[in-house]
């Protein structure tokens, strides 16, 4: 039976984050994908102008239908709309007993915008670390999480023991947005600390980079692949995603990776031919 995964995040229109970004990438490397909805935001590659929270309530009712239903494997969390919307996932996390628990705390888009609000961030610490397998906040997210002023690239190993304090079963601290020609970054669990490097990709195109690692973490999870080595098959997937990226050219400023870059070998798109 193959694995079903499911993503509790918000909406991208533009395709390249949120839960587009999650089912592009489960249905790429082989898993399931299933979706709640969390908020709808209106957004393009160069920003989001709006954003509309889903009810709790109504998250816990798409919940309750999907594991009524399914059986879910791993779930990834992407943005969540207010606290009642965390307070709906623990709950259902802890009534079916879900094993593998992926929590990328989304703050900010890549655009720079603000996506949640303080009273989410307090309800993501205090409720939903507890319960997860695994965080990957960046380093403004975990500096956020931490409530301190900022996390430099040398603390991310410091900073991944203080959030492992919080709760969840491991850490990963990403280093992405530092630059150098290495992205670093690092795993912290029960076992200590490992880094993890790729060669770092000159692209413009980074958007949904955050969504697409943490759902790639959670389609290795729901297939029994141990934590380590899941995260790492998932930053070498964004990798070559990141290095295809340029050839998709979608929209005019920060756009898509590539999820399906090892699925399409075929040669770019060509015209239609034309009737004679
Ligand atoms: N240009 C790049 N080249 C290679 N890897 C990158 C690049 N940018 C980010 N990464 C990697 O992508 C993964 C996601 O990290 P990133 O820091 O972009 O997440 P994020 O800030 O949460 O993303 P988002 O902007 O989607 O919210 C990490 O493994 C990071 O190291
Ligand atoms: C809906 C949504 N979730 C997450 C992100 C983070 O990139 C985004 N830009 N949009």
């Amino acid at each position: 039976m193959i694995p079903i995964v499911l993503s509790v995040a918000g909406s991208d229109p533009s395709g390249g984050a949120g839960i587009q970004a999650d089912l592009k990438t489960f249905s790429a490397l082989g898993a399931y994908g299933t979706a709640a909805l969390t908020a709808l935001t209106a957004q393009n590659t160069r920003g989001v102008s709006g954003v509309l929270p889903v009810p709790g309530e109504f998250v816990a009712d798409q919940l309750t239908a999907l594991f009524d239903d399914l059986d879910v494997r791993a779930v990834k969390t992407g943005m969540l709309g207010g606290p009642d919307v965390v307070d709906a996932v623990v709950g259902t996390v802890r009534r079916y007993g879900v094993r593998h628990v992926v929590v990328d705390p989304v703050m900010v888009a890549t655009s720079g915008d603000r996506l949640v609000s303080d009273e989410t961030v307090a309800a993501i610490r205090e409720r939903l670390l507890p319960v997860a397998s695994v965080i990957t906040p960046n380093l403004p997210e975990a500096a956020t999480l931490l409530g301190i002023d900022k996390v430099t690239p040398e603390r991310m190993a410091e900073a991944g023991a203080a959030l492992l304090e919080l709760g969840p079963a491991a850490v990963v601290v990403k280093g992405g947005h530092d630059d150098g020609p290495e992205a670093v970054d690092v795993l912290v669990d029960a076992d200590g600390v490992h880094e993890l490097r790729e060669p770092r990709i000159a692209t413009k195109n980074t958007h949904g980079t955050g969504c697409t690692f943490a759902s790639a973490i959670a389609v290795g999870l729901a297939f029994d692949v141990p934590l380590p080595q899941a995260v790492a098959d998932a930053k070498r997937y964004l990798t070559d995603a990141l290095r295809a990226a340029d050839s998709l050219d979608v929209g005019g400023g920060h756009g898509p990776v590539h999820h399906f870059h090892a699925a399409w070998n075929t040669p770019p798109a060509q015209p239609h031919p034309q009737p004679r």
